[in-house]
């Protein structure tokens, strides 16, 4: 069994809470099927290698606290390659709290805000991470990661002895394992660090960290990830911070889907769906999610936080991964049919609360 710890910031002060029930408990459920199957089947990527990669248990999260970074920290060159909406006000966080920081964007009028509070810039991954001592990357999904980090003048170029680099995109494990090789074929190290906490979450520098890979390369941007986010899991071997972002998402889009019938039942059956917001938020099932979102879904209004279309790959890669466990999913999957529908509705950049229109339109036809 595992003795696990995690870290939570409350501000700006860091909390060193022991959540060992909660988390020896997925010890011994989840891990141990990640453990004995072969996950790599779910992967797009006939390169992979088919050894037991995922072979490691839960290791001990980090016990360190850091309130705030050190002058060394500080002197720290942090590459970022992706602005979109996680990417920029996490890098703003970095500038901010006074770190060097390089961007790099596809588009690279994004850039222009952060060069603006004092970040540089340079016109290519490889260049950002030939710069840099530890790059972070966001980006959209398995594909474009794969580029950025793999791809001609990826990331992986620039890399070498003493690099990190560190992936916050949310992609599968397959995706992560093959981007660390490549990584760690340059000399460098790799972290997988996908973030729990939507937009609000990473301006408020409150995301959670899933972290696995490179023990000390974790040490190494633990204060970064603490100015970004309020805790940070580690969670063992590459591939593990991948499976445990894309069950939480798999959770997320499956609520999120029944919420959107619930409001639609409530009205339809004539009752206030705002007062149904209310008594979910006053129950056992009250997640801060529903009273974010649901007073605006009742307007159909879809300001977008998380794109649905992020969502709906999250759920398409999540019931990749429980297929090569063989792990029944079929609320995720009905779930899933509902994102695809909205997307076929011209509703991927929106938000994924948009979701509710393909129930609007499931039950009109
Ligand atoms: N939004 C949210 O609430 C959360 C999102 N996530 C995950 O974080 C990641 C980023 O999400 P988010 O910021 O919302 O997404 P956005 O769509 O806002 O940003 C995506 C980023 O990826 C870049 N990109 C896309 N395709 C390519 C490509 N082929 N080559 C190079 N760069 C590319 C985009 O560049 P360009 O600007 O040029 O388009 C942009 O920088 C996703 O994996 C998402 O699932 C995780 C937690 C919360
Ligand atoms: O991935 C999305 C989130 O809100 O977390």
């Amino acid at each position: 069994m595992s003795l696990c710890f995690f870290l939570v910031k409350n501000r700006n002060t860091h909390h060193l809470l022991s959540s060992t029930a909660a988390i020896m408990a997925l010890s011994s459920s989840f891990c141990p099927q990640l453990s004995n199957t072969n996950y790599f089947r779910a992967t797009p990527y006939s390169s992979f290698p088919t050894k037991q990669l995922l072979s490691g248990s839960y290791k001990p999260f980090s016990v360190r606290a850091t309130s705030s970074p050190s002058k060394d920290e500080l002197a720290t060159r942090v590459g970022f390659l992706g602005l979109g909406i996680m990417g920029s006000p996490m890098a703003i966080n970095l500038i901010n709290a006074g770190c060097d920081v390089t961007v790099w964007n596809r588009t690279k009028s994004k850039c222009d805000p952060l060069t603006s509070l004092g970040a540089k810039y340079k016109p290519s991954p490889e260049e950002v991470a030939a710069s840099c001592d530890v790059t972070f990357a966001m980006l959209a999904d398995p594909e474009s990661a794969v580029e950025v980090a793999c791809g001609k003048h990826g990331a992986a170029s620039g890399m070498g002895p003493g690099k990190g680099y560190v992936d916050v995109s949310t992609v599968d494990g397959g995706t992560s394992i093959l981007i660390s090789e490549r990584i760690k074929a340059s000399g460098g190290s790799f972290l997988e660090a996908p973030v729990s906490g939507s937009k609000k979450p990473a301006e408020d520098g409150q995301l959670i960290f899933l972290t696995a890979g490179d023990k000390s390369l974790y040490e190494t941007a633990a204060p970064f990830l603490d100015i970004m986010g309020k805790s940070r899991f580690y969670l063992g071997d590459v591939g593990n911070g991948a499976a445990m972002k894309l069950v939480v998402n798999m959770i997320m889009g499956s609520m999120m889907a029944t919420f959107a019938e619930g409001l639609l039942l409530s009205e339809k059956a004539g009752l206030d769906p705002n007062v149904l917001v209310e008594v979910v938020s006053q129950g056992a099932i009250s997640a801060p999610m529903f009273a974010l979102k649901g007073p605006s879904m009742i307007k159909s209004s879809y300001p977008t936080a998380f794109p649905l279309k992020h969502q709906q790959k999250d759920l398409r890669l999540a019931l990749g991964l429980a297929e090569s466990v063989s792990q029944p999913t079929p609320i995720a999957a009905a779930a899933n049919e509902l994102y695809k529908v909205a997307k076929g509705h011209g509703l991927s950049d929106d938000d994924f609360s948009a979701v509710i229109e393909a129930v609007k339109v499931k039950l009109q036809s």
